[in-house]
């Protein structure tokens, strides 16, 4: 999608929308009244300029669903990420055929459906053309929900199932026409930059803990301040922070991980942790000292979301706390250990010497370790040292097994030692020597480690 054209057409179709009258008058949040409006469409955009988005298998989802006359709409963060003008990720549909009734047409189409694990709640996911999935749910109303499941019930109206969603600015959609009809102002919302939830917080919340940590990823996608938030979100998210203990690590640290790579990530982080999430997360007793001081000297070096939660890691033992509840990968796990153990102060001789250390004499992956190493200058702040350290082309060592081998040491007790012996020289002498250099050595070696 161009782009440049749509932040024109968002631009342009703002201006519109001050101008459309079925606008109720906008009550503030606080009175707990659920803004609504009557006539849904608050805008048609221009469908000639969605091809990027209509491609072939959409258009023939479209023209299955309107052989049956069933309705079918974009729903959701698509259609915020449109109204953006950024690339939409996925594409989700809604729809008023029920599952049943999206089976039966897609058997009789001869349409593949995959992964029906979805149906309970009303998705379907068929295959069309065979190239390309998409996931349709039927329009719902959550009506049993525990804070992660929801037991559902199929309806036609759109709006209640704008009304079940979290934030205004995903309670949209998306006609194949160009409308967009948007239910409770998250438009104007999306618009004014501004993150809310629909209707009440605290209902919402409550149906889904995990929208805690949604609301601050949307808020770091779409504010234009590091700390515009509304208080009464913010109190109410407080109140309801102990739910988090029930939702899954793998769920937080996904959401927790893209907070810590979108916009004010540093700042969304401490009044997250300001509203004592963090015990729920993983993080009972931060280190907001050292955050804050991170934050002032590194944040502009484009941290790794691992870097911004190491420095709230007091030990090496709070690395395993939060791992044993966030479920991070290996690389992440091993970043986080890497960082705490390696961020203070080195004294060298060479100012880069110990990181170069870290990297030739490592036990990991070596492309891990020299991207550990980068987060650890960045942690530190150290501009300079990140400079040379990214400048610097790591260098072979050029002694090998064979080589020792020929050279009058087998395989064995000494083997090891002798090769560490080496490449300690080789490192100190920054990498000049060359194979016929270092095997020069190794007699006087082998004499040293007899003599021990
Ligand atoms: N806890 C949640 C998760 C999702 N949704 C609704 O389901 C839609 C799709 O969810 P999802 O794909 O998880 O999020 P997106 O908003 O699409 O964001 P992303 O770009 O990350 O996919 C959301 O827009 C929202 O309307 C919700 O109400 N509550
Ligand atoms: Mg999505």
């Amino acid at each position: 999608m161009n782009l440049v054209f749509l932040k024109n057409l968002v631009v342009r179709s703002f201006r519109n929308y001050s101008n459309i009258s079925n606008l109720k008058r906008v009550r503030t949040r606080r009175d707990m009244e659920i803004k609504t409006r009557e006539d849904p469409i608050v805008l048609k955009l221009d469908t000639a300029e969605f091809h990027n988005i209509f491609t072939p298998e959409v258009l023939d989802l479209k023209k299955l669903f309107e052989k049956y006359q069933y309705e079918i709409r974009i729903a959701g963060g698509a259609v915020r990420d449109l109204l953006l003008g950024q690339p939409a990720k996925d594409l989700d549909f809604a729809t008023t055929a029920t599952p049943q009734q999206m089976k039966e047409m897609f058997i009789t189409e001869n349409v593949r459906m995959i992964n029906m694990s979805g149906e309970k709640h009303g998705t379907i996911t068929p295959r069309i053309n065979d190239k390309e999935n998409f996931e349709v749910t039927t329009l719902r109303v959550d009506m049993i929900t525990d804070g992660r499941h929801a037991e559902v019930e199929f309806t036609k109206d759109w709006k209640l199932d704008a009304n079940r969603r979290d934030l205004t600015i995903n309670s949209m959609f998306l006609g194949f026409d160009g409308s967009v009809y948007d239910y409770f102002y998250g438009y104007e919302d999306l618009m004014k930059r501004k993150v809310a939830f629909v209707g009440d917080p605290d209902v919402r919340i409550k149906e889904d803990f995990l929208r805690i940590m949604r609301y601050f990823r949307f808020y770091g996608r779409i504010a234009e301040k590091p700390d515009n938030h509304d208080q009464h979100t913010l109190d109410v998210i407080k109140q309801n922070a102990d739910g988090l203990q029930g939702v899954s690590g793998e769920r937080i640290w996904m959401e927790l991980k893209k907070i810590l790579q979108g916009n004010f990530a540093g700042d969304l982080l401490k009044t997250m942790l300001n509203l004592d999430i963090g015990k729920y997360i993983g993080l009972p007793a931060p280190n907001l000292e050292e955050f804050e001081s991170l934050l002032k000297r590194s944040e502009h070096l484009n941290l790794h979301p691992m870097t911004y939660l190491a420095a709230l890691l007091n030990t090496i033992d709070d690395v395993t706390i939060l791992h044993t509840r966030l479920k991070f990968s290996s690389y992440e796990r091993d970043m986080a250990y890497f960082i705490v153990e390696h961020r203070p102060d080195k004294e060298a001789s060479r100012p880069l010497l110990p990181y170069e250390k870290l990297v030739l004499n490592t036990k990991i992956k070596q492309k891990d370790a020299i991207d550990y190493v980068r987060e650890v200058l960045k942690y530190r702040g150290d501009e300079k040292l990140l400079e040379m350290f990214n400048k610097w082309e790591v260098p072979r060592f050029p002694m090998t097994g064979k080589l020792l081998k020929e050279n009058g040491v087998p395989p064995g007790k000494m083997y090891g030692q002798i090769i560490n012996k080496l490449k300690e020289y080789w490192i100190e002498q920054e990498y000049k020597d060359s194979a016929e250099d270092l095997i020069k050595l190794i007699p006087s070696i082998i004499d040293e480690c007899k003599t021990k």
